[in-house]
């Protein structure tokens, strides 16, 4: 019999032990107010360390409320279960167009192989074809990244219909031929490796071109995009390029099994120095435009060009949040986790974002939904266009199919071209109340919590199987490159208007304007740590007392505070897949951000709020090659931050995971002339790098850079 229940496409299921969560939560606040009286109650005499104690207590309010604030996302976490088969049942393959965005800015750091193994992957989920059309935008406008999504379009037509034939998975090619060989047993030795020759030198020539820099005139012939990069262009100085490599509508283009294949589409927007171009948001909006003449999908979806399709089966997953009828209506975008397929074991960098992925955005969904988070998400069309929400809103699910009596693709390209110019926006609300916001270094984080406020709801959903994966930063200094960004955008959000808690107010539950809070108050914490972590050992070198002692009561909530916090994220890291070493290199990476990335993060807002400096946007590189992050351009404001971290002053990671840095003259046994680097080392090194000196001596002995 059909119940309510039974109608639903997906469950929404509470993790369990929270009684148990609560309950130490409310010992360890009781704990915390007991130390914040023994401070307001101590205060000593003027001259014996007051100012000190009194920036302690400071120091400590900041702490509690922050804690406060992170418990709005662990009281109450969900898991969200779909209902593939009801889908199935219900709609057969009666399914919603989609769009899928890709965004690549740079052939060094991105190399265009990649790029299509990604595009690949999209290309073959399991979903109509008919329905699905992928477009990549290109911030860096290379004729190189072109050529290889030409080649690509020729090599879809074996990979699609390999991919379902077997069924395999994933269905990025360079992943999935890397990877362990007890999957050639699904399909003949011979077909198997007939698949991967064919790969295998498409990736050569396309490696080879990549490197020469240079397309042959032969291969010119081959198609007419090609004729775009005539002129004198560059990657800061072009027109819009629009090109369709595969018209899903064109009753020719089809696999070499005669299955249609899914539009394919590449785009370098125009640009022109004197025109910004707003970074990722601007071409993600650009993108909105292009796609809705060419293909108009309702849904939208969009991932890095490193965050390949781990999962056949997403799009239809994330349906069953959007087409269920209860409450679909109200959820503007369903949001996957950023995973990464390049960790570690025990996570040296603490990147592995498990906690976040596991703890915060589970609790987020339970308080109105997680943030959007940039990359694996599908949006409704109209609302990144804006849209409100209203109960009487109805999404036209047919939306999207073109006529097949249209105008030629010719004159389609040359329509969407208007679409993708440095001036179209000019006077529009593009940037602000329509598309992505411009302005903030984390363009996804504000455009989602805009989203909320219109009154739409978020779905977080994590499948067992990873629906992406991507490249996380792997060196210390890509690490903390991008948690800059992160951290000063959102302590940017913060500092604006669009503060969750005043542009959030009366729109969005208070536990989701503090659940944003957590992030936006990342680079503030620094101030606070570095207090914490300087006064008190100076204090101790003078002798003046700033904690209890040891034969006090009051030295009970101190302990009991700093034991069960740290216990229970052991614990929390533990159960999120951690391991133990893991939780510790994320602790001490805690640390080392705090007092670097968040620090900077903090100065860089604070100097754009004065208006001393301009946003930027390091794209974080997805080879290890040194070489090619010493080619990258560093924006002018991460002069700095560069300076610290780049390779010439050889901060990196060795293979044995070490901080395997500087040549000293400690003698140090079996490590040659290498020695590790402690934090507080790590620390020293930075202000050496400040000022800008390449040798140094500190109480560990004396260094110079290799
Ligand atoms: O001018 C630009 C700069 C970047 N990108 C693309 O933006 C994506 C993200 O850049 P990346 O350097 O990989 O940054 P991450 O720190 O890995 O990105 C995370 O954080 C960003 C916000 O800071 C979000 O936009 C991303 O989706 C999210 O994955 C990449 O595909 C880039 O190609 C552009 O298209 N144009
Ligand atoms: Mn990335």
């Amino acid at each position: 019999m059909e119940t309510p229940e039974s109608r639903r496409l997906f469950a929404t299921e509470s993790l369990g032990g929270r009684a148990l969560y609560r309950l130490h939560a409310v010992t360890v606040a009781a704990g915390i107010l007991l130390v914040l009286y023994y401070r307001a109650t101590h205060v000593p005499a003027a001259g014996e360390g007051r100012a000190a104690w009194l920036g302690m207590l400071a120091a400590e309010l900041w702490y509690s409320a922050y804690w406060v604030i992170t418990q709005s996302v662990r009281w109450s976490p969900v898991h969200r279960r779909p209902f593939m088969e009801r889908l199935a049942a219900r709609y057969g393959e009666r399914l919603p167009c989609v769009d899928i965005f890709v965004c690549t800015a740079d052939p060094q750091s991105e190399p265009p192989s990649h790029v299509i193994s990604t595009v690949l992957s999209l290309m073959a989920y399991d979903y109509p074809a008919e329905k699905l059309s992928v477009y990549l935008s290109d911030d860096g406008g290379s004729v190189l990244t072109f050529y290889a999504m030409w080649e690509a379009s020729s090599f879809a037509k074996h990979w699609i219909p390999f991919c379902k034939r077997y069924n395999i998975e994933p269905r990025s090619p360079a992943v999935y031929f890397s990877g362990s060989d007890g999957l050639q047993d699904l399909c003949t030795p011979k077909e198997w490796s007939l698949i991967k020759d064919m790969y295998d030198e498409m990736t050569q020539r396309i490696d080879t071109v990549v490197m020469s820099g240079k397309i042959l005139e032969e291969t010119k012939a081959n198609h007419k995009g090609f004729d775009e990069w005539n002129m004198e262009i560059n990657s800061k100085d072009h027109q819009p390029i629009v090109q369709i490599l595969i018209d899903g509508k064109d009753q020719n283009a089809v696999d070499k099994e005669g299955n249609v294949l899914p539009t394919l589409v590449y785009m370098a927007r125009e640009k022109r120095p004197q025109h910004h171009h707003n970074f990722k948001a601007g071409a993600m909006n650009a993108l909105i435009r292009v796609s809705s003449v060419i293909s108009n999908s309702p849904i939208i979806m969009n991932v890095d060009c490193d965050m390949y399709s781990n999962n056949k089966d997403t799009i239809r997953e994330s349906l069953c949040f959007f087409l269920d009828e209860e409450t679909g209506h109200k959820i503007g975008f369903v949001q996957y986790p950023q995973n990464y397929n390049n960790m570690t074991k025990n996570n040296i960098y603490g990147n592995s974002l498990e906690v976040i992925n596991k703890v915060e955005l589970r609790g987020l969904d339970s308080v109105g939904g997680p943030l959007y988070i940039g990359t694996g998400c599908f949006h409704r069309r109209e609302i990144l266009c804006g849209r409100r929400f209203t109960k009487d809103y109805k999404e036209d699910w047919n939306g999207g199919i073109k006529d097949k009596t249209q105008e030629s693709i010719h004159e389609i390209e040359e329509e969407v071209k208007s679409l993708a110019t440095c001036t179209y926006e000019h006077g529009t609300q593009w940037g602000d109340e329509i598309g992505l916001k411009y302005g903030c270094p984390v363009e996804d984080v504000i455009t989602g919590l805009a989203i909320h406020c219109r009154g739409w709801g978020s779905i977080y959903s994590s499948p067992t199987r990873p629906a992406f994966l991507g490249v996380g930063p792997a060196t210390l200094a890509q690490t903390l490159l991008q948690h800059k960004r992160w951290s000063e955008g959102n302590f940017s959000i913060f500092l604006s208007k669009y503060c969750s808690y005043f542009f959030g107010h009366g729109k969005i539950g208070l536990r989701l304007q503090m659940g944003y809070s957590i992030y936006g108050l990342w680079a503030p914490n620094s101030l606070v740590t570095l207090y914490y972590v300087i006064i008190p050992s100076l204090a101790l070198l003078k002798g003046t007392p700033l904690f209890p002692e040891m034969a006090s009561p009051w030295i009970a909530p101190f302990i009991y505070v700093f034991f069960v916090k740290n216990l229970y994220s052991l614990y929390e890291a533990l159960s999120c897949g951690d391991t133990l070493k893991g939780w510790w290199n994320g602790q001490r990476m805690w640390l080392v951000k705090r007092i670097s990335s968040y620090l900077f993060g903090v100065i860089d807002t604070l100097r754009k709020l004065l208006g001393l400096s301009q946003m930027s946007f390091a794209v974080s590189s997805k080879v290890s090659n040194e070489d090619v992050s010493k080619r990258r351009a560093s924006p002018n404001h991460d002069r700095w931050l560069e300076r610290i971290l780049s390779p010439a002053h050889s901060l990196r990671a060795a293979s044995d995971h070490r901080y395997s840095v500087l040549r000293s003259n400690v003698p140090e046994k079996g490590q040659g002339k290498h020695t590790v680097l402690s934090n507080v080392n790590f620390y020293w090194f930075c202000c050496v790098g400040l000022c800008g000196r390449d040798s140094c001596t500190n109480s560990l002995g004396s260094y110079e850079l290799v």
